[in-house]
């Protein structure tokens, strides 16, 4: 089983947002990443779109022939565009309703979060997000859930009938760059694997993975897709976009 390159486009959109105009494109750079070998394309358009808009949400829909994975907080609100000539967020359910991706990942993001830092604490949202899985399986979308490396949490996950997990790796990477317990803190998130799959639930992980990271947290069981965005990017703008897609595709060992 190999595992998916799901390439995140919020840090192109934070580039674009900063003139008013549309460089780079947001569309022509994800078309590029499927040519260089990214397997799908992420995004995770906050209401208070300061990257990815709901309008670059409809237009990839459009032109993708890979997966699409839209994330987001499902109880995220509609939210008045600031910016002459963008539309308004219309709400994460109404975007999703409308454009049915192949994937909807859930994040408990509040609107003013710098950026995602937490899973799910599903022993007070669960019975609220069963049903808006439910809805969004029922349109054909495969649900994943953002998690913490936590058992009680992950059986809880499978609870609400979720299709799959997205493990947080932010606190791997984090353990990576200090070199502080990273072996202690992968084996959480190695044993959350191996629970995820004993529970029949798919597996995905992203945030702040990276090309000195990525190597080692692949070797987690039943890894099906890692959704890279900021690093990546970065990377690119060092390598070229090529050269970076194919440097993490090599960690995937592809
Ligand atoms: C859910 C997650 O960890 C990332 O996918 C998220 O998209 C990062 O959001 P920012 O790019 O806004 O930091
Ligand atoms: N779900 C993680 C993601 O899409 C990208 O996260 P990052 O690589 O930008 O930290």
């Amino acid at each position: 089983m190999s595992t998916d390159l799901s390439v995140n486009l919020n840090k192109i959109a934070l580039i674009r947002n900063s003139r008013d105009t549309e460089h780079p494109n947001v569309c022509e750079h994800a078309l590029r990443c499927i040519t260089y070998g990214a397997d799908g394309i992420t995004v995770h358009p906050r209401p208070d779109q300061r990257h990815i808009r709901a309008d670059d949400c409809f237009a990839l829909a459009k032109i993708l022939n890979v997966e699409f994975n839209i994330e987001g907080n499902p109880l995220a609100a509609p939210m008045k565009s600031d910016r002459k000539g963008v539309s308004d967020y219309p709400g994460f359910m109404e975007l999703v309703r409308e454009i049915k991706p192949a994937q909807c990942t859930l994040v408990p993001d509040s609107d003013q979060q710098l950026t995602s830092d937490h899973g799910f604490d599903l022993t007070q949202t669960g019975d609220q997000v069963a049903p808006i899985i439910a809805e969004l399986q029922s349109l054909g979308i495969r649900v994943s859930l953002f998690m913490d490396p936590d058992p009680e949490q992950i059986k809880l996950a499978k609870q609400t009938g979720s299709d799959r997990i997205e493990l947080y790796t932010g606190p791997y990477a984090a353990a990576v760059e200090k070199n502080q317990n990273v072996e202690a803190v992968f084996q959480q998130f190695y044993q959350a694997a191996e629970l995820a799959a004993d529970l029949g639930l798919g597996l995905n992980a992203g945030h702040d993975l990276n090309l000195h990271n990525l190597k080692k947290f692949a070797t987690v069981p039943n890894l099906l897709e890692v959704s890279i965005g900021h690093f990546l990017t970065v990377d690119a703008i060092d390598m070229g976009l090529e050269k970076a897609i194919k440097a993490y595709q090599a960690c995937l060992g592809k």
